[in-house]
């Protein structure tokens, strides 16, 4: 078996690590493989800075998500050391704490955030008002145009990329996105892309360049290969106001659908003039074997990733390939795995379950849960978009931002007998009473005299709670109680009543209402994670693969590595997402540290799928990765099971027999 990573010196770091944590350049990029200490090195990095003297509020690290920062701060802070906490956390969720906390420097003073649900509502309210798009869904405009604004690219060039087949009036189009614009202007409402855009445009101002970077001695950035043209262009004003370190890996970068250029990363030395550019090679998670299927994915690929990962570890098991018939079968292997290994003496929190989709991972958590396995998924619905917290949310939302129509349709649309017209109706009466200079409350007792006197009051009461978000939330929850038992009765509602507790207990440390939602609708918490409870807190994690960045465990079980799954069907024929596809399949291969177990079903039909549209279109034949997997890589184990073969019909049944196919016409 592989022996324990070896260090040099007394800090835990190799040389290569020791360098890239020293470096004294202003600007640096770490470029490093899967598994060769890239979290290890930023962690280092920043108690460097606080051991040379930084305050930790002048470093700021951004990350990929809320896990990831979260795992930075608690790994820096020193708990012999009361100092106060490094800041970390999503680039959304700075960008908007910079709009936040100098509302004279960035302007948009109560705006609210919206988030994607809420974003599809008011294009389906323009396109409601007669501005169709034919060609085009409400949440694909949505979609091409976010694609446009996180690439810097014009529309036109972004729906050539995205829909290059669809036939689009590209005037009526225009004029939808207008529309749709104009529409949050007027409502008051950021959207995602917004936060970063204002933050973007303000930077431009060499002053408030100045301004925003003077606060910060470095800025720390994980999974740069993540990081699209949008977030450039507010790292790019900043660049000679403070320091940046970036950490990425060209062959993890998964995010090229929200507009990632994964080769930007490349370019870093000329963008950023004066960077370092420090590599990092030895990998310190797995063995040998399995870096060797690793490796041998990327090789495959007609993109050049220079890359070559080496096991500090030495050598240990072949990765395995196990074959089934259904996924059912999967699921049963897998989980019996799991089973065997406890027996064994193993705990749950030895194995991580790598899953494509959501979805595609429903069989195996079947089993899991018939076989009381406790676990925690990673992805999946995210707590604050599911329906009944949006439901409660919208209670606090029109109290933070009473011109929120998004929020107030929803929310009127809970009260019984109420319909869109009515409380549309309401929601006009509240805006033409605030034009007149009524309060909020003033606005509400008039506006919604008409409907129960509890919604009123309910809203009276959250207004009073607004500076205790907990309370507010309970209060809101509490009003709601009763529609939302009915509205959900045959939805698992004692489950969802549970999730509208935690979202209380999350609300607890918040400042304001506003705060609290922007917080968790631009850096997400899963409903999962949250309500997951297992037992000692050990447990078996399912993840997704996109949700699995920075997650290593002994053993990894990479699921569903199926032929139109890894490609998927979706993305044949486009040779970008082709090889982004085969990123994520890097990304799930190399979490595994001593046990790599590549799972998948049997195809029955070689894998073509029919692209496009037009003099374009055409049957793209079978592109499986592991279609032409060495032997040598894996242990191959085939459980599909022979079937017994069918036993021959009586004498009296192989008569062919005239079976009567004519419909019957009936009255005709
Ligand atoms: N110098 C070292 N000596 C021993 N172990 C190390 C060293 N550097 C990193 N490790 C260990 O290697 C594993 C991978 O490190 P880390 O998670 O920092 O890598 P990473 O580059 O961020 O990985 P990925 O990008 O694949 O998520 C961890 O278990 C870490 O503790």
């Amino acid at each position: 078996m592989a022996g324990a990573g070896t260090s040099e010196g007394g800090d835990g770091l190799n040389q290569a690590q020791r360098a890239a944590v020293e470096t004294g350049a202003s600007h640096n990029l770490v470029l490093a493989g899967a598994g060769t200490g890239k979290t290890t090195t930023i962690v280092a990095r920043i108690r460097h800075l606080i051991k040379g003297g930084a305050a930790p509020d002048r470093i700021l690290a951004l990350t990929f998500t809320r896990r990831a920062a979260a795992e930075i701060r608690s790994r820096v802070q020193d708990p012999a050391r009361a100092s106060s906490p490094v800041p970390a956390m999503t680039f959304h969720a700075w960008a908007m704490r910079e709009v936040r906390t100098s509302p004279d420097v960035f302007g948009y003073d109560g705006w609210s955030v919206i988030d994607a649900d809420d974003q599809l509502q008011v294009m389906r309210g323009v396109l409601g008002r007669g501005k169709r798009v034919e060609g085009l869904k409400a949440a694909q405009i949505i979609g091409v145009l976010s694609f446009a604004r996180n690439t810097r690219r014009t529309l036109a060039d972004a729906i050539a990329a995205k829909h290059p087949d669809a036939e689009i009036d590209a005037k009526v189009l225009g004029e939808a996105v207008r529309a749709y614009e104009a529409r949050k202007r007027e409502r008051r409402y950021l959207d995602y892309d917004d936060v970063l855009a204002v933050c973007a445009a303000r930077l431009k101002d060499p002053a408030v360049a100045a301004w925003v970077g003077g606060h910060y001695d470095e800025i720390l950035i994980d999974e740069m290969q993540d990081t699209n043209p949008l977030q450039w262009a507010i790292i790019d004003p900043l660049v000679t106001h403070t320091r940046f370190y970036c950490v990425g890996d060209d062959a993890q970068s998964i995010y090229g659908f929200r507009g990632a250029d994964f080769a930007s990363i490349h370019s870093f030395g000329e963008r950023v003039p004066g960077a370092r550019v420090l590599r990092l090679e030895d990998n310190y998670r797995s063995t040998q074997e399995i870096l060797d299927l690793s490796n041998w994915l990327l090789e495959q690929s007609p993109l050049h990733y220079g890359k070559h990962l080496r096991a500090v570890r030495g050598s240990g098991a072949k990765p395995e390939l196990h074959s089934f018939e259904t996924p059912q079968d999967e699921a049963g292997w897998i989980t019996g795995e799991l089973l065997r290994a406890r027996d064994d003496g193993l705990p749950w929190s030895t194995h991580l379950i790598l899953v494509r989709t959501n979805y595609s991972g429903r069989a195996i958590e079947a089993r899991l849960v018939e076989n009381d396995i406790p676990y925690v998924f990673f992805g999946g619905t995210k707590l604050l978009e599911s329906r009944h917290v949006r439901d409660v949310l919208s209670a606090l939302r029109v109290i933070a931002n009473p011109d929120d129509e998004v929020a107030w349709m929803r929310l009127l649309t809970l009260v019984p007998r109420v319909g869109d017209v009515t409380a549309a109706r309401a929601f006009d009466a509240v805006l033409a009473a605030r034009a007149d200079g009524a309060s909020a409350r003033d606005a509400r007792a008039g506006a919604l005299a008409a409907l129960p006197g509890w919604l009123r009051a309910g809203l009276d009461a959250i207004e009073e709670a607004a500076g205790q978000v907990d309370d507010a939330v309970g209060r809101a929850a509490a009003m709601l109680q009763p529609v939302l038992a009915h509205k959900y009765r045959n939805e698992n509602w004692d489950a969802r009543a549970r999730d509208l507790a935690h979202v209380e207990r999350l609300a607890a440390t918040r400042g304001s209402i506003t705060e609290f939602i922007e917080e968790f609708l631009l850096s997400p918490v899963f409903a999962s994670e949250l309500t997951a409870e297992p037992k000692d807190g050990d447990h078996v994690i399912v993840s997704t693969v996109h949700s699995a960045k920075g997650l290593e465990r002994d053993w990894a079980f990479c699921a569903g590595v199926s032929a139109g799954a890894y490609p998927s069907a979706r993305s044949l024929g486009d040779v970008n997402e082709l090889e982004e596809e085969r990123r994520v399949l890097y990304v799930a291969l190399t979490r595994a540290r001593d046990r790599l177990a590549v799972t998948r079903t049997v195809a029955h039909t070689p894998v073509r799928a029919w692209v496009g549209t037009g003099a374009s279109a055409g049957f793209v034949e079978d592109a499986y990765f592991l279609g032409t997997l060495p032997e040598l890589l894996v242990r191959e184990t085939v459980h599909v099971p022979g079937r017994a073969p069918r036993p021959a019909p009586p004498p009296g049944l192989a008569v062919p027999a005239e079976v009567d196919l004519s419909v019957d016409l009936g009255e005709l």
